[in-house]
C-alpha cells in the first residue's frame, strides 16, 4: 500500500460514513454487545474507549488502510531511527531518546545520543536535588523557597502543566512560571516573594525570544536591586540550546542545561526543560514520568496497528476531522489537576499540525489540524456544555477521568465527578427526543400548548460522539503516558496528511511585524504599508 491509494481510502470512507448516516451511535450498541471491547484498547493502565463514536468495523477497516496506506509505520520508524523527518529545518526529532529507559540506543547521524542524554538529566537531577536539599542555596545563604521558571510556550506549557498535574506529589521549594511579556505576569508573580528565597529559571530553547528574555531582565533587575549585582549569579539558572547566549546573559555554565536541536519547543518538557517539574516533585518522580513516556513509546512502536492506542485515537481524530467535517475537539479532563492540559495540548497539536501545505509542497487534499479547546470538568459542564449537547455544530469531547481521586477521604467528590464524566459522554450519545420530553411535560401536567411551546427548546439531539480515557489515577508514570499518546496522535495524523509536524513557520510573521511596529508604539513613525486601522488604532493607543 502507498499514498497513491489515499484517494480511494477517502471515497471509500466518506461513501461508508453517507451508507450510516441514519444509524445513530446509540443503536450501534444495540447492535453489537461487544461494541465496547471491539473499539477500546489498552496500554498498561491507561484505556481508550472510542466505542461512543460512529466508527463501525469497516470504517475503522479502513482507516487502519488509510494509515497503512499514508506510510505511518515506516514514518514511525523514520523518527525512532534518527532520520531528518523534520525537513524544513533539516533536523531529526528525537523528544522519544530523552526517555528511553531500557538501555536501548538512539542514534542521530549514525551516533548514539543515549549517552549525552543521561549524563545531561544526571546533572539536571543532581541540580535539583541539591535546590531541594538546600544545599544549592541563595546569595545570603537561604535556602530556596520559591523558584520562577521564565519561558513562553514549550518552554512554559508542558513544565507548568506537569507540575500542577503531580501537585499531590510536590514536595520541593514551590514552582511558579511566568511566560507573558505582559508585564503584569512578572508583577503578579513577583510580588509575594523574597528575592533572598527566590531561584529563576531561564528556559529558552533559542534564548532569543523576546518575551522570556525582556521577563529575564526584568528579574535579574529585581534581584540586583534587592541583593546587589554580585547575588545575580547565585539566583538565576539557564535552560537552552543557546550556551553562548546564556553566558552572555551572565549565567555560570555549571548552572546552564543544554538540550538539543533534535528536541523541537512543544516535546521538551522530558529534557532539561523539565527542570521545574524536577525541583517539584523529585529526580525518582521525574524518572517514573519519563519511564510513563517510553511506556507509550514502546507500545507505539511494538503493538500492531489495530491494537495501537495512539494508532486509534488518531484514526478517531481523523474520522471525525476528514469524514464527519468536524472542525475542532474538545479536550475535558475530569481532572483539575489536569487544569493546563488542553492549553498544554493546543500547542503541542495546533503548532504541530496547523498547516496548510504538505511536505512536498503542495496544499493539502484533506483538511489538517483541528481546533483544539477545552476545560476541566465539572466546571465546563456549567459554561459551554450548552453548546456542545444544543448546538449547531458538532464538537467531538475526549473525556480523562481517573479510577481514584489523591484525596481518598473525600471519596464522594470523586464520585460525583466519575458519575458525571460518565453521564455527559452518554448524554451527548443517547440525547432526548421530542416525544420524551412532550412525555414528561404531559407528567408535569403542562396543556398542549405550553407543551408545544416549550418542548422544541428541551430536546438533545444526541448521537453527539466522545471517547474517554480512563487510568487508575494521575500519577507521574500516568501522566507520561498520557502526554505521550497525544505526542503519537498528533505524528500519526500529521503522517497521513502528509504534513511536517515539526516545524512551526506560521508564528514568524507576527514576530517580525511587533518588532517592526515597536518604533512606532513608542513614539516612532509606522512602518511602511501599515493599513488604516493599525494607523488609527496606534493614535488611539498613543505613543
Ligand atoms: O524556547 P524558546 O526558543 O524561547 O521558544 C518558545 C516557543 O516559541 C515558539 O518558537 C513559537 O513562537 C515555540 O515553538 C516555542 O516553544
Amino acid at each position: 500500500m502507498d499514498r497513491s491509494m489515499l484517494p480511494e481510502i477517502w471515497k471509500a470512507l466518506a461513501a461508508a460514513r453517507a451508507a450510516g448516516s441514519g444509524t445513530r451511535i446509540a443503536d450501534l450498541f444495540a447492535a453489537d454487545a461487544d461494541r465496547f471491547d471491539r473499539f477500546s484498547r489498552r496500554c498498561g493502565p491507561l484505556l481508550l474507549d472510542a466505542s461512543k463514536t460512529a466508527l463501525t468495523p469497516e470504517t475503522h477497516a479502513l482507516l487502519l488502510d488509510l494509515a497503512r496506506a499514508a506510510g505511518v509505520e515506516a514514518r514511525r520508524e523514520a523518527m525512532f531511527g534518527g532520520a531528518r523527518i523534520n525537513a524544513t529545518e533539516d533536523r531529526a526529532v528525537l523528544h522519544v531518546a530523552l526517555r528511553a529507559r531500557d538501555g536501548a540506543p538512539f542514534a542521530r547521524e549514525g551516533a548514539d545520543i543515549t549517552a549525552a542524554v543521561r549524563e545531561t538529566l544526571d546533572r539536571v537531577g543532581g541540580f535539583a536535588a541539591r535546590v531541594r536539599s538546600g544545599a544549592i542555596a541563595g546569595h545570603r545563604g537561604h535556602a530556596f523557597t520559591d523558584v520562577v521558571n521564565i519561558g513562553i510556550g514549550g518552554s512554559d506549557l508542558g513544565p507548568a502543566m506537569a507540575t500542577l498535574a503531580l501537585a499531590p506529589y510536590h514536595d520541593g521549594p514551590r514552582c511558579h512560571f511566568v511566560s507573558n511579556v505582559d508585564g503584569a505576569h512578572l508583577a503578579d508573580v513577583l510580588k509575594p516573594l523574597n528575592p533572598a528565597t527566590t531561584l529563576f529559571i531561564v528556559a529558552s530553547k533559542t534564548f532569543t525570544t523576546v518575551e522570556t528574555m525582556t521577563n529575564a531582565r526584568s528579574a535579574r533587575a529585581w534581584i540586583a536591586q534587592a541583593l546587589g549585582d554580585a547575588a545575580v549569579g547565585d539566583h538565576f539558572c539557564a535552560v537552552s540550546t543557546a550556551l553562548s547566549e546564556v553566558a552572555a546573559f551572565g549565567i555560570s555554565a555549571d548552572r546552564t542545561f543544554g538540550f538539543w536541536d533534535w528536541v523541537g519547543g512543544r516535546y521538551s518538557l522530558w529534557s532539561a526543560i523539565g527542570l521545574p517539574i524536577q525541583i517539584a516533585v523529585g529526580p525518582e518522580r521525574f524518572a517514573d514520568f519519563l519511564a510513563g513516556g517510553a511506556a507509550m513509546d514502546r507500545h507505539f512502536r511494538t503493538a500492531p496497528l489495530d491494537e495501537n492506542v495512539p494508532i486509534l485515537l488518531a484514526l478517531v481524530g481523523i474520522w471525525h476531522r476528514n469524514v464527519c467535517g468536524f472542525a475542532s475537539r474538545a479536550i475535558i479532563p475530569y481532572d483539575q489537576r489536569l487544569a493546563r492540559f488542553p492549553a498544554y495540548l493546543q500547542q503541542l497539536d495546533m503548532e504541530s499540525n496547523g498547516k496548510s501545505v504538505t511536505l512536498d509542497g503542495r496544499a493539502p487534499a484533506t483538511a489538517t489540524g483541528p481546533i483544539v479547546w477545552g476545560e476541566p470538568g465539572t466546571n465546563a459542564q456549567h459554561a459551554f456544555f450548552q453548546l456542545l449537547h444544543q448546538g449547531t455544530d458538532i464538537v467531538p469531547v475526549e473525556f480523562l477521568i481517573a479510577a481514584e481521586g489523591h484525596e481518598p477521604h473525600m471519596r464522594a467528590h470523586h464520585d460525583l465527578l466519575k458519575a458525571n464524566c460518565l453521564a455527559q459522554s452518554e448524554a451527548l450519545m443517547r440525547g432526548r427526543s421530542l416525544a420524551d420530553v412532550e412525555a414528561q411535560l404531559r407528567a408535569k401536567g403542562l396543556d398542549a400548548d405550553a407543551r408545544a411551546a416549550l418542548a422544541p427548546h428541551k430536546v438533545f439531539p444526541g448521537n453527539r460522539p466522545s471517547v474517554t480515557l480512563a487510568y487508575p489515577c494521575l500519577d507521574p508514570f500516568l501522566l507520561g503516558m498520557l502526554i505521550a499518546l497525544y505526542e503519537h496522535r498528533v505524528f500519526v495524523e500529521a503522517a497521513i496528511w502528509g504534513i511536517n509536524a515539526f516545524d512551526q513557520w506560521g508564528v514568524e510573521l507576527g514576530k517580525e511585524m511587533a518588532t517592526n511596529l515597536l518604533p512606532a508604539v513608542q513614539g516612532g513613525a509606522a512602518p511602511a504599508g501599515s493599513s488604516g486601522s493599525t494607523l488609527g488604532l496606534l493614535a488611539h493607543l498613543g505613543g
